[in-house]
């Protein structure tokens, strides 16, 4: 979609990447990341900037790419860190390798006030992660940027070629979307990247790929699949939406799912398969067992009910597919969960019968693009909920009654967390079951009842998680809250274990 005059990221292996493209997009133009095994197969970029990577040039097996074919795109571009470094080389340069790596905050100190550094200060921050730096510089080339050690971070070799030491992409350089944007507009007239825009097309592309054929996806209730079925819905596709029903959902979410989508005009297909689920986990402790248990009852009782699918969509988003194409270049990789592995989609997909419509959208453009669909704010900010549902926050065996203990504590919990306009602002948040019996006192006498375990933290990625401070206030009301009237709970406890090395989940 959009190939032309669209900014190309060549990945050379940086974990920021994929945050180039991100940046790139949310200054409006649409970019658009490429394998360096693809080059030069990149469409017709209208500017080209080439990523950092954790190799050496120096090397045996650095990455490279073929620089007349780079220079033949005749657009502008910008080397990040190891593209800075590489197109050094390329230019005539050299680079000292080391073994000592720079990481962490450096100053600014912009050469020139014009090009790559109109309106940056003059001592802002940039955060470096590198270990060579350019030593020799070409006789053509020109230092347009130092740190403050006056050690050149960013060159220009000709009207076209720039480089940049630093890491423009991440937040911890302080003018770095500046950058990026002062380096985009020394291009001709780049590709916009508009939700709107970008919606029409992909109704457009659906129509065409789909026709009269029928179309299965399953709808969890969350962001992804939501947004996924409404816009099937929305391109007038005939579509079967499946919604399975596991029993280890949270209080009355069936119903609001099912309502959710009532409203949006979709209607969506529940499977009761709740008695089967809790049948098949009866008097199982075991995590890992647990979860394949519920992964596999899910991919037949799914399956099931999809008989012959014509067509199956998937709510694969952008990290996915980069995620998995740098793990392996195989399409098959490019599913998303151990849920959807399964043999029948790589059929399918052999078949050209999956349909992945997110698949270039990152996760704020996939709630954006579900905002012009009109679907509400409180789905598409709905916390990540796991696939196993509340089985995770259950340690142990699985009961019914241990089942809606949690329910009734996670539903006051989130009331209250939304209650004060703190819902918002953590990643996920919940109360689980910590099966172990204390002792207490309920009115006069004496209670020998389980704990609840509050969680809430905020993440980037879900890799990593820091507990959140709460007010005392919204942890007092929920304990006071829980304790009245919850029967089996005598004590709440909040959990501030960071993740490492405790998961977000307990299970
Ligand atoms: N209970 C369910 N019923 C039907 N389909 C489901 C269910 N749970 C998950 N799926 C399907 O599996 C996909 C991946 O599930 P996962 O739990 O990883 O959620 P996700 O990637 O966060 O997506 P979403 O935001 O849609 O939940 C979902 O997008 C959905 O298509």
């Amino acid at each position: 979609m959009q190939e032309i005059n669209h900014v190309a990221v060549l990945d050379f292996g940086s974990q920021y990447t994929q945050l180039i493209v991100r940046r790139v997009r949310e200054l409006g133009y649409f970019a658009k990341l490429y394998a360096l095994e693809d080059f030069p197969n990149i469409g017709k970029p209208g500017a080209i900037i080439l990523s950092g990577g954790p190799k050496s040039t120096s090397e045996p097996d650095a990455p490279d790419l073929d620089f007349e074919a780079l220079n033949g795109f005749g657009v502008p571009v910008l080397g990040v860190c190891y593209g800075m470094q590489l197109l050094n080389i390329k230019f005539g340069g050299s680079v000292k390798a080391s073994n000592r790596r720079e990481y962490g905050p450096a100053t600014l100190v912009p050469g020139e006030s014009s090009g790559l550094y109109e309106g940056v200060s003059k001592n802002s921050q940039v955060w470096m992660s590198h270990s060579d730096t350019v030593e020799n510089l070409p006789a053509c080339a020109v230092v347009i940027a130092a740190n403050q050690h006056g050690t050149p971070v960013s060159l220009k070799w000709d009207e076209r070629f720039y480089g940049i030491q630093f890491h423009p992409e991440v937040t911890h350089s302080h003018e770095g979307n500046r950058i990026l944007h002062n380096f985009l507009l020394t291009a001709g007239e780049l590709a916009p990247f508009h939700i709107e825009d970008f919606k029409r097309e992909l109704i457009e592309g659906i129509k065409q790929t789909v026709g009269s054929k029928q179309v299965v996806c399953g709808v969890s209730g969350g962001v992804d699949s939501t947004v996924l079925a409404v816009l099937l819905h929305e391109a007038g596709v005939n579509v079967r939406a499946i919604y399975v029903d596991h029993g280890l959902m949270r209080k009355d979410e069936t119903a609001e799912v099912q309502n959710n989508f009532h409203r949006m005009g979709v209607e969506i297909e529940t499977i009761d398969a709740s008695e089967r689920f809790l049948g098949a986990l009866a008097g199982v402790a075991d995590p890992e067992t647990k979860r394949k248990i519920i992964g596999e009852l899910f991919i037949d009782t799914f399956w099931d009910a999809v008989g012959d699918a014509e067509m199956l969509a998937q709510g694969t988003l952008y990290p996915d597919v980069i995620e998995s194409a740098s793990n392996a270049k195989s399409k098959a990789s490019k599913i998303k969960t151990h849920h959807n592995r399964v043999d029948r989609i790589l059929e399918l997909q052999a078949q050209g019968k999956v349909l992945e419509p997110l698949a270039e959208l990152f996760k704020d453009e996939v709630r954006a693009l579900g905002a012009s669909l009109g679907i509400a704010h409180d789905i598409l900010w709905r916390h990540p909920f796991p696939g196993p549902g509340l089985a995770v926050r259950c340690p142990g065996d699985i009961t019914v009654e241990k089942l809606d203990i949690i329910r009734e504590c996670d539903a006051i919990f989130i009331g209250k967390l939304k209650e004060h306009g703190w819902y918002e602002k953590v990643w996920q948040a919940y109360a689980g079951l910590i099966p172990v019996k204390t002792v207490g006192v309920k009115g006069d006498e004496r209670s020998y009842e389980w704990s609840t375990n509050l969680r809430a933290v905020i993440s980037d990625d879900a890799m990593t998680a820091d507990w959140v401070e709460l007010p005392s206030q919204i942890l007092r009301e929920t304990s006071n809250r829980i304790l009245n009237e919850v029967k089996g709970i005598n004590r709440v406890l909040y959990d501030i274990s960071t993740k490492p090395p405790a998961s977000i989940e307990w299970e």
